[in-house]
């Protein structure tokens, strides 16, 4: 059940020269362009950008929901269709997108039901995801009785249902309050710190960009391109006190110094 995972340190996603220009009404939309970006297995890389960058084109160029018009992709050591194929990963939507008629627990299995998973495995693979994420007591709720957080933390149980190696994170927590969101930050680290995944995440945030990644990537629209790329060395485990950090604020100039440059 385990999706396979690269052995050697070689990038898990290599982005070379990526292209996506979309036809429109009008002419063409170049959503992305001539973007470069090695993601080493492990790594918590967020994207951040204004709105119509290319993150989610590029997210889902990863994800091999789109296609590219030039450049190479490569994910998992492979094509990102035989990683979509070998279940490499994970996608968490922007809005949780749950099953009102399944419960909580039938929501977490459903990728294990489409891949006709052992019955006696999806049970405990559900329940064992359910108990990462904190909700191992509603697993007979339904979505509509659970708050905007909870829903979303039940759609990131079911995108890590079949372990995969990477976790494609599409602004999940853009629809909640601050609270809500910053809790849901320290959960998510401690996640991916005990998982080892591979996370790529979008975001609109600076401070949360910083307070969750190994690496800022910050792009610029029209057309999107990678503008620049922040380490951000904060100390592991992060907590709270992470915030207050003068690093913090340092990274999150250095940021939105490349923001504006990407805007003049
Ligand atoms: N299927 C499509 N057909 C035509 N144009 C598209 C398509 N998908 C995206 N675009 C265009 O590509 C550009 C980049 O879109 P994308 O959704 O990647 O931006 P984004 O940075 O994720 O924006 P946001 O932060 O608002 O979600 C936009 O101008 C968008 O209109």
């Amino acid at each position: 059940m385990t999706a396979s995972r690269p052995t050697s340190d070689a990038p898990i996603v290599s982005v070379r020269d990526l292209s996506m220009v979309f036809p429109t009404p009008g002419g063409q939309t170049v959503a992305l362009k001539d973007a470069n970006l090695q993601i080493m297995p492990g790594e918590f890389i967020s994207l951040i950008g204004p709105s119509g960058c290319g993150k989610t084109t590029l997210l889902r160029l990863m994800a091999d929901l789109i296609q590219p018009t030039g450049g190479e992709l490569l994910v998992n050591g492979g094509t990102p269709r035989k990683a979509r194929e070998n279940r490499a990963y994970g996608y968490v939507f922007q809005a949780p997108a749950l099953m009102e008629w399944r419960n909580v627990l039938n929501n977490v299995k459903l990728p294990l039901d489409v891949m006709n998973t052992p019955k006696a495995q999806r049970d405990s693979r559900a329940r064992e995801m359910l108990k990462l994420v904190g909700l191992e007591k509603f697993e007979r709720s339904y979505p509509w009785q659970l708050s905007g957080g909870m829903q979303q933390r039940v759609s990131i149980a079911r995108a890590l249902a079949f372990d995969p190696a990477m976790l494609f994170m599409d602004e999940p927590f853009g629809a909640l309050d601050e609270i809500t969101r910053e809790n849901l930050n320290l959960e998510l680290l401690r996640l991916w710190r005990e998982t080892g995944k591979t996370v790529v995440f979008v975001t609109h945030s600076i401070s949360e960009a910083v307070f969750l990644s190994t690496r800022v990537v910050v792009m610029t629209a029209r057309p999107g391109k990678i503008e620049g790329i922040v380490d951000i060395g904060l100390p592991h485990p992060r907590s709270d006190e992470s915030r207050e950090d003068p690093r913090f604020f340092e990274y999150a100039t250095q940021i939105r110094e490349l923001l504006k440059k990407g805007h003049s």
